[in-house]
């Protein structure tokens, strides 16, 4: 479904070039789970983003369903990122001074009228396990761990063909690392495609197929 091939992605200025993925190829079957190891600095936010059509491969091609999405206009890459992707950074972007359940619903706005978006909202959030006094409250009330979960439920609002996740583990102790990658496992299992990256090796414990990325490529791990 997402075909990554021959993939390379460096960073050329007049006075230097930093070589940051070389060479990836790699499958991604539709209903699965895929995380992305590596170390800090290992370049995993750069193949998301290139995954994501954020960031155009310095060599190489990525492909939606057979469409090379780097070869669209960029208003047609955006618009289909729109449609297909479902991206959740690392720090979140949340906008401060809205709330919860407008931060969910903003990003579509445009899209679809609010009384269509809300009950959808409201139950991915309820998936997610947020609780309705929730809802009006701003980003900054949330812990970590109920800002990454309606971070999930923001990300799956445009009902994505992939789910891509960066470092979802980051800031979150063991207890509520565990509860969010249950709550990923709960949409793979309603065959949501899934693509983490994190630095945390346990964290792929649930997922389908795990790669580290290790000297520029990625590598099967068992
Ligand atoms: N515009 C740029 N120009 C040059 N180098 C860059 C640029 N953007 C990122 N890099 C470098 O690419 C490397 C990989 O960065 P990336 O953020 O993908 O790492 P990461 O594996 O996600 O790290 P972390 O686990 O800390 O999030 C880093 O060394 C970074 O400095």
């Amino acid at each position: 479904m997402i075909e990554i091939r021959n993939l390379c992605k460096s960073f050329i200025t007049p006075a230097s070039q930093a070589n940051i993925l070389h060479n990836i190829s790699l499958t991604i079957e539709k209903g699965k789970w895929y995380t992305i190891i590596g170390d800090a600095g290992t370049g995993k936010t750069i193949f998301l983003g290139c995954v994501a059509g954020l960031l155009a491969p310095t060599i190489g091609e990525v492909l939606y369903d057979n469409i090379q999405i780097y070869q669209l206009s960029d208003k047609a890459r955006s618009n289909y990122r729109r449609k297909h992707i479902g991206f959740v950074y690392q720090n979140f972007k949340f906008l401060p001074h809205y709330s919860i359940m407008d931060n969910v619903i903003l990003p579509f706005i445009h899209d679809e009228p609010r009384k269509t978006l809300y009950p959808k909202a409201l139950t991915l959030l309820q998936q997610a396990g947020i609780h309705a006094e929730l809802f009006e409250c701003f980003p900054e009330d949330l812990s970590s761990e109920e800002k990454y979960r309606v971070a999930i439920a923001r990300a799956l609002l445009g009902n994505p063909s992939v789910l891509i996740i960066d470092e979802p583990t980051a800031y979150l102790d063991a207890k509520a690392c565990y509860e969010v990658l249950n709550l990923l496992s709960f949409y793979r299992n309603q065959g949501q495609t899934i693509i983490m990256a994190t630095r945390d090796k346990e964290a792929a414990q649930l997922s389908d197929y795990t790669y580290k990325l290790i000297d520029k490529q990625l590598v099967q791990v068992d």
